[in-house]
Parts: structure tokens; C-alpha cells; sequence
């Protein structure tokens, strides 16, 4: 290792997006690689938006490798962390800094420790798949410090080891999660099918239902699943493999009416397969229960589906508009039955504000001159839910993970690698 002091401190920040399944990852077949049962495709989704931003630092002065999130420090004692350090460590390469003086070689990086902090811009733990643009963005901050030469589906399957669902987000577009045959997980990666700009119409708003903190994880729901769920072994075997067909041609010819039926029937049949199971597991609730009968009620009265909507292990819900006209329509509605408890609509949609123009909401008052979607019969009351939705997010479809040369975009002190 040379470098003409030991207090020297390198370091890479980068920013990875999170992720939407359409056709659910639901079930392993081994827990400590985390391969899984079936193949699955998301849609990545904008990271301006949605994003972690992380960066990683190593220096010879660091006594262990610590970690940071959202300012706090984490234990990385978890046998998932350590999977993926180590599977890291292994590929590291030769790095060189000339400018400052700093040449790290291969054998080094196993004596090495590494600072590393990570910021989420939208709250973690609470269903908005955290987990997955963290451990993605982890992965690939760590990959670029050490010069890993791995291409980014090689990286995915070493993501896949902290968290099944983060391997899909080191792609931008849409993306497949190949389940793969291998023992040792080594073909289970994931693979871009398009990129963003392929289908770039779609709009996705996201209601962030409220609810206390979920009872049962993902990791652990999908257990009991793959214990006792017959409806698992058949969803596997025999109908995920059609709908991922069918999801690649729909994706490929830009078929929202294929796209839309295969995301709700997909979601659908998710949550069957968690009611299929002993004792029954409920990610959804009523508020969720009611967007569904909104969307089902508002497509069936057009020709052709608007929106689709998906739901993973928690009551909120992804709603994916076929263009932005379509998507103003549904924020239109969304803000009829759902309208919010204060005035602030500011705080009450966040994301791509311009949605919210294009709905033709400039105030509250606009939220209480809407009139009742056309689609409600006449002689139906109906009913509003205020409160019942936290709040909304505009985004869309969007790119993979990025560096961030920017320096002082770095949440890591440069001179002795701690948070800024
Ligand atoms: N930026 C991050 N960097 C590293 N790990 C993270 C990061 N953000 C979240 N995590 C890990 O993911 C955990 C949260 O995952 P969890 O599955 O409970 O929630 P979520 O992913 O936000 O929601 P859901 O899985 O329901 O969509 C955190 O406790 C932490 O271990
Ligand atoms: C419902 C899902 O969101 C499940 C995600 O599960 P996780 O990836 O969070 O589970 P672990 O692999 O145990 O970390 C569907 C999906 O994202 O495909």
C-alpha cells in the first residue's frame, strides 16, 4: 500500500433509484444466497424522486467497518452485509489515485476497512422498498471504490445476497430477475429489458396509505408462503412463466393493455398467495381494498385500461398511468375520495409537482370543487375518505445507478471519512 502518509481517505458516493415489481418476487428456494422461486420484472423508478445516495470511504487509519444510515449508526454484523462485503472484497482490483498520491493493491483490500454512509430521500422501513435501492446502491458505491470489474448483472447477484429485490435496481428501464439454475446462485442476476426511454409516456403516482408498521417482513412472509402455501408452488411452476413472456412482449411493443391486466392480475394473485398461507398474512387494508375498486370501476367504463395498480408487502399503492393526460385524470380522482386533512398541498403531493398542474389543482379550493368522477353511478352516494392516504408521489419510470463526482455531494468528511 502506498501513500505517503497512513491518513489518507478515498472515497466514492453514488446514487441508485428503487424499484416497482409488476410480476412479484415472491418465495426462495435458498435463503442464504437468496435465490428465488420465480423470475420477476420492475420498473425502476425515477431517482429523482426516489433515491439512496451512498458514499464509501477507505483509509488505513479505519479500525472496522462501520456504517451510517440516515445519520445513525448501523450495526453491519448482518450475516446479509457481510455477504456482500465479502463477495466485494474478493473482486477487488489495483487502484490507483495519482493526484493524491495513493496506489491501493488487490491484496490490500482484505485488511482494509471501509466508512460507509447512506441517506435515503424518502422514508425507510415503511413499504417504498428501501431496502432495495440501498443494498443496490451499497454494492455499487463499494464496486466502483475497489475497481470491481464485474459488469452491473454480475453486481446484481451480489446485491441479490443483501436483499432479494435490490438486484433489479442496478438497471435503469425495465428489468428482469432471472431465477437462474445454479446451486450456488451464480446465473441469478438481473438484466435490463428496456431502458427508460423506451417507454417514457408512463406516469406513476404512488399513494402512501396510512398504517402502523407492518407486521410481518417480507423476508419472513415469503417463508411462511414457501411453507405452506400450495397456491406458491403453483403460481411458480405454472404461471409465472407465461406471465413473464407475456410481460417481456407487452414491455417490448409498449402494450399498456397487456401491460396494465398482467400487472393487476399479477399483484392480485401476490397477495392471494399471502392469504394462502398459515396463518393468513394481510399486507393490504381497506384504504388499498378502495383504490383497487376506484381503478377496476374507472377502466372498465373506458374502452381500454387507463391505469394499472400494484401493491407489494404493504397497504401502499403503486398506480402506473398510461400517459400524463391519463395520469392528471387519476390524481383528479385520487384527490376526490382521498382529499387531504390540512390545506398544504404542497406537502400532500410531492415528486413531479407538474402533475398536479396538468389536473388543473393550484389550491384546496380546487380540491373541493372536483365533482364526482363521471364513472360513479348516480345513484350511488359517494363517499370520502379523508386521511386515509398520507400523502402521494409523482414520478415516472427511471435511470440506474449513477457516481456522483460532485464532492460536496459526498456525505462523508474527506479529510477524516466521518458524516459531514
Ligand atoms: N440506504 C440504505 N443502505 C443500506 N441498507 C439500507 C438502506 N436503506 C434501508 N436499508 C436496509 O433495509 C432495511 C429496511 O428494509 P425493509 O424491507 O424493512 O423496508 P423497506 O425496504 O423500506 O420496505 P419494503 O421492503 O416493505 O418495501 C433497513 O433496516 C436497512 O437494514
Ligand atoms: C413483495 C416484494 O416487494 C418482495 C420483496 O422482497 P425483498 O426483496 O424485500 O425480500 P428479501 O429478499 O428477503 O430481502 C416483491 C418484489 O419486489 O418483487
Amino acid at each position: 500500500m502506498a501513500g505517503e502518509s497512513q491518513n489518507w481517505v478515498l472515497m466514492v458516493t453514488a446514487q441508485t433509484p428503487t424499484n416497482i415489481a409488476v410480476i412479484k418476487y415472491w418465495g426462495k428456494r435458498d435463503e442464504t444466497l437468496i435465490l428465488p422461486v420465480n423470475d420477476s420484472i420492475s420498473v425502476t423508478l425515477d431517482p429523482s424522486h426516489l433515491c439512496t445516495t451512498t458514499t464509501v470511504a477507505v483509509s488505513p487509519s479505519f479500525q472496522k467497518d462501520r456504517m451510517w444510515l440516515n445519520g445513525k449508526e448501523i450495526a453491519l454484523s448482518g450475516g446479509r452485509f457481510q455477504s456482500c462485503l465479502r463477495e466485494l472484497r474478493k473482486r477487488a482490483c489495483d487502484v490507483e489515485d495519482k493526484k493524491k498520491g495513493i496506489k491501493i493493491s488487490k491484496e490490500d483490500w482484505s485488511k482494509l476497512h471501509l466508512h460507509i454512509a447512506s441517506y435515503n430521500n424518502f422514508p425507510t422501513a415503511a413499504g417504498l422498498a428501501s431496502s432495495a435501492a440501498g443494498l443496490a446502491c451499497l454494492v455499487y458505491s463499494i464496486g466502483k471504490l475497489m475497481n470491481v470489474k464485474e459488469d452491473e448483472s454480475q453486481l446484481s447477484a451480489i446485491a441479490r445476497q443483501g436483499s432479494g429485490s435490490a438486484c433489479r435496481s442496478l438497471f435503469g428501464g425495465f428489468v428482469k430477475w432471472i431465477m437462474g439454475k445454479e446451486e450456488d446462485g451464480s446465473d441469478s442476476l438481473a438484466v435490463q429489458l428496456a431502458d427508460e426511454k423506451h417507454w417514457d409516456d408512463l406516469v406513476i403516482i404512488i399513494a402512501v396509505v396510512s398504517s402502523r408498521q407492518k407486521e410481518t417482513s417480507s423476508t419472513s412472509g415469503m417463508r411462511e408462503s414457501v411453507e405452506t402455501s400450495l397456491l406458491l408452488q403453483h403460481r411458480a411452476k405454472e404461471i409465472v412463466p407465461k406471465r413473464i413472456l407475456q410481460m417481456e412482449e407487452a414491455i417490448r411493443n409498449r402494450d399498456f393493455a397487456s401491460f396494465s391486466r398482467l400487472t393487476c392480475t399479477d399483484s392480485n394473485q401476490f397477495h392471494a398467495v399471502c392469504l394462502d398461507t398459515w396463518p393468513p398474512i394481510f399486507y393490504m387494508n381497506d384504504t388499498s381494498h378502495r383504490i383497487i375498486s376506484i381503478i377496476e370501476k374507472w377502466n372498465r367504463s373506458e374502452e381500454s385500461p387507463q391505469v394499472a395498480y400494484t401493491f407489494d408487502a404493504g397497504p401502499n399503492a403503486v398506480l402506473i398511468a398510461r400517459n400524463r393526460q391519463t395520469a392528471a385524470l387519476l390524481l383528479q380522482r385520487l384527490l376526490y375520495y382521498f382529499p387531504p386533512t390540512s390545506g398544504d398541498l404542497d406537502s400532500y403531493i410531492i415528486g413531479d409537482k407538474s402533475i398536479t398542474k396538468d389536473a388543473g389543482i393550484n389550491g384546496i379550493q380546487d380540491v373541493e370543487a372536483l365533482p364526482p368522477p363521471p364513472e360513479i353511478k348516480d345513484n350511488i352516494p359517494s363517499q370520502k375518505f379523508k386521511g386515509d392516504v398520507n400523502y402521494f408521489i409523482c414520478t415516472r419510470p427511471g435511470r440506474g445507478p449513477v457516481l456522483l463526482s460532485d464532492e460536496s455531494q459526498a456525505l462523508l468528511n474527506s479529510e477524516n471519512g466521518l458524516p459531514k
